[in-house]
């Protein structure tokens, strides 16, 4: 079920936070797009590399950048935590390890915080609402990384695949590449074919709207996005846009018949930012919760912090309900007492009373023997 911005005045008026991470191979394009998607330079260009230096492996860096923005009105603070890095090895398992790792990282802090007995009024939620996997314009099918990150990310965070620098290829091409299995195979029938559960703008036939329904539809008909990203204005057609001039023509970043960044850009930010959120915790993290806990409850042998601070509730619980019980036979006790002295004095009060009546019969006997 997709929820609008509209219908949470509450949240629209504080704003919303969101976190989006973004994972591509160098050179697809992530940090002209985040900066496109922010409308300034919240990333750093990568300034060409040191030839020398080329052969050393860095490995993964993961950084988030927090930025505040406007969307129509709404205020949105946006986090993105990008990933430098990825791909660039060849051995490409630990840049899998370092994103699943700062994924479930997120989890672990709030499975914490939901445990403490006081709530931390300054905790932040970080975890990631969505993820954008770029796939480079090559034309062919998914390469092995792609499938396997892909694969592997899913289950812990919304996958949104897009084709970065999209203008490389021409659009026949792209059209192929995106969803027609052609002879080179393509994204769709890929991740359709390897399973992958990416965030397919889910709806419900029987609950949900009709507008919802076609809505997400034709967004899931788009799958993966083809992006376009600039951080230049051109002029085209006497009107001043987002774009790419090249000899032959201008490829403009909003254009919908150009690149499907604004409708990218308006589900991020507007009618499926609140989807994408609930997703992340009702399911996702949920999912991860319920795969911890058991893990220690089983005896995984993962004793970690969240573990001992699960095992710290359970017992804070054991002690309560003991001190309830406690509480409670103390108070039965007392009415017990209470019911017994209540017995003790009606019952003297009975003999009491036997007592006058035998007194009076007595009387009443000897009256009868003086009238006789
Ligand atoms: N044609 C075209 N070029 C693009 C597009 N987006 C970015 N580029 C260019 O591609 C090159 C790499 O872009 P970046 O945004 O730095 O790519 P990146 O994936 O962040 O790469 P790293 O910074 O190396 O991790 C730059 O020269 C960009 O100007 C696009 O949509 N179309």
């Amino acid at each position: 079920m997709t929820h609008r911005l509209g219908g949470r005045r509450k949240n629209v008026k504080k704003g919303f936070q969101f976190t989006l991470m973004v994972v591509g191979a160098s050179g697809t394009g992530r940090t002209t797009f985040v900066n496109t998607l922010c409308d300034s330079n919240v990333l750093a260009k990568k300034i060409c590399d040191n030839p020398e230096e080329a052969h050393n492996e860095e490995g993964i860096t993961i950084k988030p950048v927090s930025v505040e923005l406007d969307e129509d009105g709404v205020r949105i603070s946006l986090t993105i935590v990008d990933t430098p890095g990825f791909g660039d090895n060849i051995d490409n398992e630990f840049c899998f390890q370092e994103i699943v790792g700062y994924l479930e990282r997120q989890y672990d802090d709030i499975l914490a915080e939901e445990s403490r007995i006081k709530r931390n009024p300054r905790f932040r939620d970080n975890r990631v609402h969505a993820l954008l996997y770029f796939i480079s314009p090559t034309g062919h099918a998914l390469r092995e990384i792609d499938i396997e990150l892909m694969r592997r990310l899913s289950p812990r965070v919304n996958v949104i695949p897009v084709v970065g620098r999209a203008d490389s290829l021409i659009p026949q091409e792209l059209k192929d590449f995106k969803r027609r299995a052609s002879r080179m195979g393509c994204v769709m029938e890929d991740i359709e074919h390897y399973n992958i559960p990416i965030y397919n703008f889910p709806y419900d036939v029987e609950e949900d709207d009709e507008d919802t329904i076609e809505e997400n539809s034709e967004l899931r008909a788009l799958l993966p996005f083809s992006i376009i990203g600039s951080d230049e204005e051109i002029v085209v057609g006497g009107r001043t846009v987002r774009g790419r001039q090249y000899p032959w023509g201008a490829v403009e970043v909003d254009n919908p018949q150009h690149s499907d960044f604004a409708r990218l850009r308006s589900a991020l930010l507007s009618t499926h930012l609140q989807d994408l959120k609930e997703i992340t915790h009702d399911f996702l993290y949920e999912n991860y919760r319920t795969e911890k806990l058991s893990r220690t409850v089983n005896g995984g042998g993962e004793q970690d912090d969240t573990a001992v601070n699960a095992e710290d509730t359970a017992n804070q619980n054991v002690r309560m309900k003991e001190e309830q019980l406690r509480k409670e036979e103390e108070k039965l006790r007392d009415i017990e007492l209470k019911v017994q002295r209540e017995i003790q004095e009606k019952r003297a009060e009975l003999l009491n009373k036997e007592e006058a009546l035998r007194t009076l019969e007595t009387r009443l006997a000897q009256a009868q023997i003086v009238d006789a």
